[in-house]
């Protein structure tokens, strides 16, 4: 679909730009020449029905599947052609955020989040802490959590981890696999505020697997919506709310998307 930002985005940074990118299983092909752009600064909220082939998209950026064919460009450097150098430095650029927060259950919150600075960064023992006491307080952790283990942790809790230790090497670009999934309504609303939070005072730039409606009409700057095996629409979630294709109008303008905007009134009441 040719959205109303189209004109707009050829003005902006791309972080990540995904062109003619193809990946199968076997004689099962998952996408098929697939384009993808993700703008410097913007939330772009990545949706499509289940099994559609949203994680492959994101774990293929990420190198964690293999690819038929298509380029993927992160901050304009094509992984393929760059050198060793620039490879760790663009890995040092990403973070991670795995839908269920993946992490070492064997591993204290701090040692956690300082097990990517342990692998890129040389820093003194005080510095790391220091460090990750930051991440904790930035993503709104008791200071405390940071001695705990994971299996002391509340869902939330657990998410909020998995953030610091995906903001651990201050990337640019972070990618979240259904953040808010298994939260309750209360907790999922404060993890959307918190990653809108850090977009605006980190300048970060968040690519957003979710099935959550609530986070798409609340803080996706962008939304891509993959269907047959591409990008299908993107664009606002204005242009998603005037969209004739069949799939985004009974997702966007269905009977559970239609109570979204009175829930949020009455979230920001409550909050007032
Ligand atoms: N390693 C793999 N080997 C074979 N097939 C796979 C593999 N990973 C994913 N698939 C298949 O690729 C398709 C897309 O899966 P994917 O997990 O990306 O869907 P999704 O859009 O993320 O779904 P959901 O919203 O349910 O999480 C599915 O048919 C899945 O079975």
């Amino acid at each position: 679909m040719e959205n109303q930002t189209t004109h707009n985005n050829a003005e902006r940074e791309k972080v990540l730009s995904v062109r003619g990118l193809t990946v199968g299983f076997g004689d099962k092909l998952v996408l098929d020449n697939l384009d993808l752009d993700v703008f410097r600064g913007e939330i772009l909220g990545f949706v499509g029905a289940s099994g559609a082939g949203k994680s492959v998209l994101m774990r293929t950026v990420l190198r964690l599947l293999p690819r038929r064919a298509g380029k993927i460009e992160i901050l304009n450097t094509d992984y393929d052609s760059c050198s060793v150098s620039e490879r760790t430095n663009l890995d040092t650029r990403l973070g991670v955020l795995f839908q269920q927060g993946a992490l070492f259950s064997s591993l204290t919150v701090k040692e956690n989040i300082q097990l990517p600075m342990r692998e890129y960064l040389k820093l003194p023992k005080w510095l790391m802490d220091e460090l990750a006491y930051l991440k904790i307080e930035m993503v709104g952790l008791p200071a405390d959590a940071g001695d705990k283990y994971p299996s002391e942790l509340s869902g939330g809790m657990i998410k909020r981890a998995a953030l610091a230790r995906a903001l651990a090497l201050d990337p640019d670009l972070v990618f979240l696999d259904e953040p808010t999934s298994g939260l309750d309504p209360i907790g999922a609303a404060e993890f959307d505020e918190l990653i809108a939070r850090l977009r605006d005072t980190l300048g970060l730039t968040v690519y957003m697997v979710t099935h959550d409606l609530d986070s798409l009409f609340s803080v996706c700057d962008r939304i891509a919506v993959l269907g047959q095996k591409r990008v299908a629409v993107e664009g606002t979630l204005a242009d998603m709310l005037t969209c004739d294709d069949a799939w985004v109008k009974s997702y966007f303008r269905g009977k559970r998307a239609r109570s979204i905007p009175k829930q949020q009134e009455v979230r920001a009441s409550l909050a007032d």
